[in-house]
């Protein structure tokens, strides 16, 4: 059965090396009435390193334990900065897990960057076939993978132009057309999948669901609540790199609007 298990995962950013004494001071003053100020916050904890007095640090996550288990779409919610992007990067295994375990049973696949292995210099329908060949696909699979990607980006005669010489919406398109054909048991998705143009939007949207309903997890982030409510049954609310809220959908979604409806952001 699919889970994810995550218990006592702190992580922090290192932001501010030595020297700049008064920007240090700023940062720390400000850091601190950020974090009093809850949930009209911005960003993690900001604090000095406890291994060197020189280097000041984000706490992007902070004593966060969770289980999710097979069957759940969980959705992320959270102000500017609360972590949710690093949590789904924890998950993803693109941060370490420093402090704190991580446990992942079953095989996961994240939509977190459109451009990730993407060469400028090679032409769409190139990237297409060096993804091919990175997953070791034959040539039948290969020409399917292609053939598809050409259909589902819509991009035209730009498909065979390099990569570099696309708008950020084009790279979007390519980059979700290649991104969505893997399917996995547990699926972490960045936001941005919803974007693009309002025409590849509803295409781009079917396509996800289809992927959401195949998968066994979900774990999303997004500032659309709409979706959220749509597609999760459970949510987690972040806030300064810790968890607020955790619980069915709707309860934690009216907490946060509510939160959302009495501090100006
Ligand atoms: N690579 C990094 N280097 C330094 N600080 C980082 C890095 N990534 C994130 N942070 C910091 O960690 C904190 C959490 O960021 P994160 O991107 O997880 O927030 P988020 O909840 O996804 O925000 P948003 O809704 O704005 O996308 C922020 O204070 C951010 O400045």
């Amino acid at each position: 059965m699919a889970h994810i298990r995550l218990e006592d995962l702190s992580l922090s950013f290192p932001v501010l090396h030595g020297g700049s004494r008064s920007l240090k001071k700023t940062l720390l003053a400000r850091a601190k009435s950020t974090v009093a100020a809850k949930s009209g916050a911005v960003g993690g904890r900001m604090r000095v390193s406890g291994n060197s007095a020189e280097v000041v640090e984000v706490q992007a996550l902070f004593n966060v334990s969770l289980t999710i288990a097979e069957g759940e779409r969980v959705g992320l919610v959270g102000h500017n900065g609360a972590g949710k992007s690093t949590l789904l990067r924890v998950l993803a295994g693109i941060y370490e897990t420093g402090d704190g375990t991580l446990d992942i049973e079953g095989d996961t696949h994240a939509l977190i960057d459109p451009n990730a292995g993407m060469n400028g210099e090679l032409t769409g329908r190139e990237n297409i076939q060096l993804f091919a060949c990175r997953m070791g696909m034959g040539r039948v699979a290969t020409q399917e993978l292609e053939q598809d990607v050409e259909a589902f980006s819509d991009l035209g005669a730009f498909f065979d132009l390099p990569v570099r010489l696309y708008s950020s919406g084009m790279s979007v398109r390519l980059g979700f057309a290649l991104a969505t054909v893997p399917r996995s048991r547990i699926l972490l998705m960045d936001e941005w999948f919803m974007a693009g143009d309002q025409k590849f939007q509803d295409k781009a949207r079917a396509r996800l669901e289809s992927m959401v309903d195949a998968a066994e997890i979900l774990v999303v982030t997004s500032h659309a609540l709409s979706i959220l409510r749509q597609w999760c049954t459970r949510i987690i609310w972040m806030e300064g790199g810790e968890i607020r809220m955790d619980g069915p959908a709707q309860e934690v979604l009216d907490a946060y609007e509510a939160a959302l409806a009495v501090t100006p952001v």
